[in-house]
């Protein structure tokens, strides 16, 4: 297992959001986080990042194991040189920047020496950012914002990427372009932990699945196993 957290706890101020987060990611596989709106999922992906420490009046307890290095107490910019890529939720790119500025500032080598992705790579992944890379952060399109921020992470040359909620707000025709987008990711061998309230683009873009309720997962699957009736009960679907 490249990444495992173990009965991980996390509490913004005196709210006790993480209850005991337990869950594993292989190497080269997608494993999704679901769950209704404020179960935890872009939690847990902060605590992941070391984002809920105590200057933030934040705490985290439990073990998380990243490659083996226990992040548990890791400043967030140590935790990302580890060589994870934290795409968070609401397309954070610079509006003022061009596209291709924006993965230029992006752009570094990987932990193992790696420089796999690169301009011309990310611009053969995805040609419409090559269209549109002298348009200015703030005019690309929704989905072109998406892939942008995906592309951002690419450009680390993480080993492993979380995706927090990338399908918000967008029509289904994107939705499908970026589930396309994901498998082609893990075909190209990329690790993937993705934060999603949207089942169906869950099961075209993950083997397995965690469901979150209350800060607690409630459920483990493989995600083309989730019989409706789960999805009922735990996601009203
Ligand atoms: N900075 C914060 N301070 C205090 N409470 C917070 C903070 N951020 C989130 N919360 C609370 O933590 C809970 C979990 O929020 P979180 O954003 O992790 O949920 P989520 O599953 O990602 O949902 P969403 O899809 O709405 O983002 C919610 O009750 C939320 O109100």
């Amino acid at each position: 297992m490249i990444l495992e957290l173990k009965d991980v706890n996390g509490y913004y101020d005196k709210s006790h959001i993480l209850n005991g987060v337990t869950l594993s990611v292989g190497q080269g596989t997608s494993v999704c986080l679901l769950g209704r709106n404020g179960v935890g999922k872009s939690t847990t992906m902060k605590t992941i990042m070391g984002m809920l420490n105590p200057k933030e009046h934040c705490k985290t307890e439990g073990s998380m194991k990243f490659d083996g290095k226990e992040l548990s107490g890791m400043k967030s910019h140590s935790i990302a040189r580890l060589g994870i890529a934290y795409v968070p939720q609401g397309r954070h790119i610079f509006p003022t920047l061009t596209t291709e500025e924006n993965l230029k500032v992006a752009a570094r080598t990987g932990v193992d020496g790696s420089s796999k992705w690169n301009l011309e790579t990310v611009y053969t992944f995805f040609p419409r950012l090559e269209e549109r890379k002298d348009s200015k952060g703030d005019k690309l399109s929704g989905g072109e914002k998406q892939m942008l921020a995906v592309a951002r992470g690419l450009m680390q040359n993480p080993k492993m990427m979380l995706l927090d909620e990338i399908t918000e707000g967008l029509a289904p025709i994107i939705v499908d372009q970026l589930a396309s987008m994901v498998q082609n990711l893990v075909a190209e061998g990329v690790t993937i932990l993705i934060a999603e309230q949207n089942v169906k683009f869950a099961m075209k873009v993950s083997s397995d699945c965690y469901i979150l309720e209350r800060g607690t997962i409630v459920h483990h699957q493989a995600t083309n196993e989730l019989t409706a009736e789960t999805r009922k009960k735990y996601l009203g679907l």
